[in-house]
């Protein structure tokens, strides 16, 4: 078993005083090469608070995160932007598309910020496998949303991050379509190695993880 990703007593306070939050009470967690994860737990339970912190998005009040071995927290502003760019993929439930660009073009523009090549033959089956090879001309608002939600995801596996990230990304989906878009991260993990965290609040959908996080008031259990 490799580890992908730990956090060593983790925690996030919010505001002062009266006003105290204590979103994310400190944490022990080991995240799977590979492994699709799924974090559960009520509204205002900690999830986004505990993946966005996972993903460097926010700063924990203590504690340390650990990406391969890194100390994400550690690192100055900018090398810890790059390292998000470089190793951590996001899905969000707002699919954050940039309109003014084609369906290629996005997928693909993480890859060339790094000035790196893309890996023709695993793109062409992420494109494959997420059935979107035909809307690549295409621009954002032509799609549905579940094929933006799709072109998210290729554009989140094209730079093959170390970890794959996802906050409620079914949010805005209907449920079949909503079922499709968790069976392709599904498939991720088991096809191309993939690891993935998947935040929600459907149990139906934390049964297709194979680690199940549950969080409750902050507390991971
Ligand atoms: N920027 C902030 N300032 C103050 N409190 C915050 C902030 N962000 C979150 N909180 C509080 O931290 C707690 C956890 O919030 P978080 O967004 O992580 O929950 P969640 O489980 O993702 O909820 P949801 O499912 O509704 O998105 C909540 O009590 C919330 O009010």
């Amino acid at each position: 078993m490799e580890i992908v990703l730990k956090t060593v007593q983790v925690e996030k306070v919010y505001g002062k005083g009266e006003l105290e939050t204590q979103a994310l009470k400190p944490t022990d967690l080991e995240i799977e090469k590979g492994v699709f994860h799924a974090i559960i737990g009520k509204s205002g339970s900690g999830k986004s608070t505990l993946l966005h912190i996972l993903g460097g998005l926010d700063k924990p009040s203590g504690g340390k995160v650990y990406l391969e071995g890194e100390s994400m927290f550690d690192l100055k502003e900018k090398e810890l932007a790059l390292l998000r760019r470089r190793r951590i993929g996001f899905v969000f439930q707002s699919f954050n598309l940039l309109s003014e660009h084609t369906v290629f073009e996005n997928i693909l523009m993480p890859v060339h910020l790094d000035k790196k090549k893309e890996d023709r033959a695993y793109l062409e089956k992420v494109l494959r496998t997420l059935d979107i090879t035909n809307k690549l001309p295409y621009y954002p608002d032509e799609l549905s949303g579940g094929e933006r939600q799709r072109v998210a995801i290729a554009r989140a596996l094209a730079a093959k991050p170390a970890i794959l990230l996802a906050d409620e990304p079914t949010g805005n989906l209907d449920e079949n379509t909503g079922k499709e878009v968790i069976r392709l991260l599904k498939q991720s993990a088991k096809e191309f190695g993939q690891t993935v965290v998947l935040v929600t609040h459907d149990m139906e959908i934390a049964g297709n993880a194979e680690r199940v996080i549950t969080i409750i008031n902050g507390g991971v259990l």
